[in-house]
């Protein structure tokens, strides 16, 4: 296994940077049995850092040494932790296909791209912090697992980073446990893929497995996403079809979107008034109070004990992403844990100079001079008709921003920018589209967001 470990090592080390090789590949061990590649880190804090953020990166250099799909698998040697979550991301190249006994009713198995096992949510309800902004989402989405709620789907939208692949994931998690005796078939992925494996059911000329396989063999339907199928005609009428199909045979649909049905542009009004017919909710951004008890939820997750003046000061400073919230007080953890201090006011003043400060009521001003700064372009430049790709960048940018850290809608950003309300939606989910599947362009455009001292 060395050397096989070694060769999966040399692809990380050219892919990461080096400080992340350092950190979080180097101290580990591996193993590898029955497919399932066992990496043993230090301790809890590194396991759970490589299991979050660095097991896709892992799973795909495994990919390319072994030549065949692995799982991977990530614990702390000194205290090893059974109940710990392994890898559960958004099924961003991989779908989670669950099946609890009686499987599929005796119809076929599909074989996930990558193979996860029934107990691989990343996310529960246990993990959610509940406040003004999250309880009806919360409580709607609990509904979906005690089966008490209404027939229709249920629709749960907020921009990035606010908690929608939390709860859709604790859903599933929530369902999985509570039906471990009986049959249930439970189908987790995104809407991307939904076509993606459509597509590969069209060229295959099987279309009547596809169909077979969502309309009759789901119990639960859990699809992320849903405004990446804007403007995709032929994806949306099997959709539309897939939830008619569904519905009639009770089965529970779930729906996440970064925008409510009513602003999606370019989708069939038969499929919007589907979307509306459950229960649409709305995660808004966290109030302070909310933010600061995250910070404490997740520092007790980590097990540290973050002083309460230094949970105030990040809840204080990242007010837009819980997202960002999270990986500023995991840096913080780190970098104390790298340096063997205490984390201190000083020191979280420190890691938040590497986030954008934000401010929730910022002026669309000053988003369009930050993208005009970072992108190297004039006000001019970012409202021209230029098609070039640095310009539409920019552009989808300055959209992504207005919509995440100011109050106005569709319309009037739309309005600044000269452009109409359907172009908006198209450049913002194009930005999200290239960031939900990590390739380099998307991990760019991550990064400068982050950075951007707005
Ligand atoms: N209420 C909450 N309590 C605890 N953690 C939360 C909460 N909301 C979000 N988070 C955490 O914030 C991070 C981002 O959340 P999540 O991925 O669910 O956002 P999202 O809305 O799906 O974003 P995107 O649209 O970019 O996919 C996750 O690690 C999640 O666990």
């Amino acid at each position: 296994m060395n050397e096989t470990w070694q060769q999966i090592t040399q692809i990380l080390e050219k892919e990461l940077n080096p400080n992340q090789f350092t950190l979080w590949i180097k101290p580990l061990h591996a193993s590898l049995n029955n497919n399932v590649l066992e990496l043993a880190a230090p301790n809890e804090f590194v396991a759970a850092w490589v299991r979050d953020k660095l097991t896709t990166h892992i799973s795909q250099a495994a990919l390319q040494v072994l030549g065949s799909p692995s799982t991977v698998t990530v614990r702390s040697t000194p205290k090893p932790t059974p109940s710990a979550p392994e890898t559960a991301t958004k099924p961003s190249s991989a779908e989670s296909t669950v099946t609890v006994k009686a499987k599929h009713l005796g119809l076929p198995l599909t074989t996930p791209l990558q193979s996860t096992q029934c107990c691989n949510w990343r996310h529960s309800f246990d993990d959610f912090v509940v406040g003004p902004s999250n309880d009806l989402a919360y409580a709607a989405a609990q509904g979906v697992v005690r089966n008490d709620f209404s027939p229709g789907p249920l629709f749960i939208s907020s921009s990035a980073g606010l908690g929608k692949t939390h709860l859709i994931q604790a859903i599933g998690h929530a369902a999985q446990d509570r039906t471990r005796s009986k049959s249930l078939t439970l189908r987790y992925l995104t809407a991307e893929e939904f076509a993606t494996k459509m597509l590969m059911a069209l060229n295959a000329k099987d279309m009547s497995r596809f169909k077979t396989q969502f309309r009759e063999g789901i119990d639960i339907l859990l699809l992320e996403d849903i405004h990446f199928l804007q403007g995709k005609a032929m994806f949306q009428d099997e959709l539309l079809s897939t939830i008619k199909a569904l519905q009639e045979r009770g089965s529970r649909v779930v729906f996440t979107s970064s925008f409510l049905p009513k602003e999606l542009s370019n989708v069939d009004t038969h499929l919007v008034s589907r979307f509306c017919s459950g229960f649409l909710t709305v995660i808004d951004m966290p109030d302070f109070d909310m933010r600061r008890r995250i910070v404490q939820h997740k520092s007790r997750q980590l097990q540290v004990n973050v002083p309460d003046d230094v949970a105030e000061l990040l809840a204080e400073s990242i007010t837009c992403d819980i997202r960002q919230l999270e990986s500023c007080l995991q840096n913080l953890v780190l970098k104390a844990r790298l340096l063997n201090e205490r984390i201190s006011l000083d020191m979280a003043r420190d890691v938040l100079g590497n986030y954008a400060s934000q401010n929730s009521g910022m002026a669309l001003e000053r988003i369009v001079e930050m993208v005009c700064r970072t992108f190297i372009l004039s006000p001019t430049q970012l409202a021209s008709k230029s098609r070039k790709r640095n310009i539409v960048l920019a552009r989808n940018t300055a959209f992504f921003l207005a919509r995440k850290h100011t109050q106005l809608s569709l319309k009037d950003i739309a309005d600044r920018f000269n452009r109409t309300h359907s172009t908006v939606i198209k450049g913002i989910t194009s930005l999200e589209l290239e960031m939900s599947k990590k390739t380099p362009a998307g991990r760019q455009i991550q990064r400068t967001l982050e950075q951007m001292d707005l």
